[in-house]
């Protein structure tokens, strides 16, 4: 074997050598760091379990503390419940007391009580059997007075209202009748799924008494407000075309002791105008409106009057787009020709229709045969509201001419003794002291109407008696009965017209607020009143502001679906009510 091992194989030998001792301590660091790594990992382990085991510690910590919390509200409710217990103890201790002593006393009052009606009906035993019947004697008479006092009260009633109706006419006021229509097929309609409240149907306008108007005004979300009208007189739903026409007659009998009359109904559309002033289809007497009637009845007072002493002429007109049409108008052929009129004021200040054509009648069906001809001519169409809708104001005028001494005679006491009325009036008439001397003094009608000589004096107060009455004119005279049938006030949108009829419903709302505007003027003694911004108030001039007897009679419907309408026209009676006109005048115009 060679000995000659030279430097460089030692070298590398060592090199070798030391190559693989740093082998091995490489795998050693790499082994110490796995388990560096295993034991990082243990620890973190550790660590993570020594977290979780903390946090539930302080989870137990708080859970604990919370537990003791509620221990303690725990004891202070039982401490305060405990304490309630004893108070509600008490307290039934005491009722119970209180029991026990109400027993005992209802006992011994029920005790009184049997003895009590032991005795009454020993007593009622021991009655004879006349008595009893003079104790039935007395309840009846008892009746008998209470029924004598209730018919005084209806009397006095009656009085108060006659003595208004004299006041009112004294005083030149407008009269105002108000009559509240049925509920009717045409207030059902279909509500709008969006629309919340009070049905539409509802009735919310009720006549409450004979001459006041209750509106319940219902909103959503707001208390129900109630609103009160009063006027002269007041129809229900219930009231009939006679007992309407009852209240208007006595206007009638005013025409033949010389006044001018007018009644114009007034109201929303569909609210029963035309039921009311001309009446509705079958036309039975029983459903015959104030027209017809008012003709029967004016020829009936003419019939009591001597023969021939009264003629009568009709005239009928309507204002239709703010035009005044002669509805009588004819050729000589007797065909419509063009009826257009013009409205003239005279030299006395009066309005007039220039070339209106009058027809001579003798009798009520006479009157309502010119009318009914002409009936047909008035504008009407169908609104979603009303389908058979007047489109024009329809003034019927009944003129009478008077040549009847009788009657001359009787309008000259009429207007003595109105003046000495108004005289007296001025001086304390209606004075407590005049009516305590003597209460029932009131003018009859028969008073009022008597001669001097055969009037003798009713008051005892110490006012001077009525000077001798002034003689007037014995000149003939003329009186008109205008019945008016307005057309209806009406909101565009619930109407659903258009087109024309959108045109007539401008015109007809501009008159009927032409017709408030006046009336607002009056109310408030103005000195300039707009008769001429329309031709309706043109036309009704007289009747409005003049000296004729004006009735007004308001017609409402009932429903929530035309309360707005309603409200309006309730709000117009009481502004007509305001005004003070001249004091009626009877007539002295000459015969032409
Ligand atoms: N008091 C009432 N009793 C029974 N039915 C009534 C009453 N009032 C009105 N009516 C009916 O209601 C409907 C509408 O009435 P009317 O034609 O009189 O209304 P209007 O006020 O004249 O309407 P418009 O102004 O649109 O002409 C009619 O069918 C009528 O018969």
């Amino acid at each position: 074997m060679p000995l000659f091992i030279n430097r460089d194989q030692i070298f590398a030998h060592q090199v070798h050598l030391l190559e693989h001792k740093l082998r091995s301590k490489e795998e050693r660091i790499l082994e110490l760091e796995t388990e560096n790594a295993i034991l990082h990992l243990r620890l973190a382990e550790c660590l993570g379990k020594l977290r979780r085991e903390k946090e539930e510690e302080t989870k137990a910590q708080k859970n604990h503390q919370n537990q003791k919390n509620s221990q303690k509200i725990t004891q202070s409710a039982l401490a305060k419940l405990l304490s309630e217990v004893q108070a509600v103890k008490q307290d039934l201790s005491e009722v119970f007391g209180v029991y026990v002593n109400f027993a005992t006393e209802l006992q011994e009052k029920s005790k009184e009580l049997q003895e009590k009606v032991e005795h009454a009906s020993s007593v009622l035993k021991g009655h004879r059997g006349d008595d009893v019947q003079s104790l039935q004697d007395h309840v009846a008479a008892l009746e008998c007075s209470l029924e004598e006092e209730k018919q005084k009260c209806r009397e006095e009633r009656q009085r108060r209202r006659e003595l208004h109706n004299t006041l009112v006419e004294l005083r030149g006021n407008i009269r105002v009748h108000c009559r509240v229509r049925p509920v009717l097929h045409f207030d059902h309609v279909q509500p709008s799924t969006l629309t919340t409240g009070p049905a539409l149907s509802e009735e919310v306008v009720y006549a409450v008494s004979d001459d006041t108007v209750l509106v319940n005004c219902m909103k959503t979300g707001i208390p129900v407000q109630n609103k009160m009208f009063e006027f002269e007189r007041v129809h229900g739903p219930e009231d009939s075309q006679d007992a309407v026409f009852e209240e208007v007659k006595p206007l009638l009998t005013s025409l033949l002791d010389g006044y001018n009359v007018c009644i114009m109904a007034y109201g929303q559309t569909g609210s029963g105008k035309t039921h009311t002033m001309m009446g509705s289809q079958p036309m039975k007497e029983a459903q015959q409106g104030i027209i017809p009637k008012a003709a029967a009845e004016l020829f009936r007072l003419i019939s009591e009057k001597p023969a021939e002493s009264h003629t009568v002429e009709v005239s009928v007109m309507e204002v239709y787009n703010n035009e005044v049409f002669d509805l009588l108008a004819r050729d000589e052929d007797r065909n419509s020709v063009d009826q257009r009129r013009d409205i003239i004021t005279t030299s006395t200040g009066t309005s007039q229709v220039t070339a209106l054509t009058y027809e001579p009648v003798s009798s009520a069906s006479e009157v309502m045969q010119v009318i009914s001809g002409v009936l047909k001519l008035r504008a009407r169409c169908p609104t979603l509201v009303h389908t058979d809708s007047s489109r024009s104001h329809l003034i019927v005028t009944l003129t009478i001419s008077s040549n009847s001494p009788n009657a001359l005679a009787l309008a000259r006491r009429l207007q003595s003794a109105k003046k000495d009325m108004q005289r007296s009036t001025q001086r304390e008439w209606w004075s407590p002291r005049c009516r305590r001397a003597n209460p029932s003094a009131r003018l009859s009608s028969d008073e009022l109407f008597a001669s001097p000589a055969s009037s003798p004096c009713h008051s005892p107060c110490h006012s001077p008696c009525p000077s001798p009455r002034p003689s007037i004119s014995q000149a003939p005279f003329k009186t008109k009965l205008q019945l008016v049938d307005l057309a209806g006030s009406e909101c565009v949108g619930m109407s659903g017209v258009s087109g024309a009829a959108l045109w007539e419903t401008s015109c007809i709302n501009r008159s009927l607020s032409a017709l408030s505007d006046v009336l607002g003027a009056l109310a408030e003694q103005r000195p300039h009143v707009p008769y001429r911004n329309s031709k309706l108030t043109h036309l009704l001039q007289d009747a409005i502001g003049g000296d004729a007897k004006l009735l007004v009679m308001l017609c409402v419907s009932p429903t929530q679906r035309f309360i707005t309408e309603s409200l309006q026209s309730l709000g117009f009676g009481t502004r007509a009510r305001q005004v003070q006109k001249e004091m009626p005048k009877r007539k002295k115009t000459p015969l032409k």
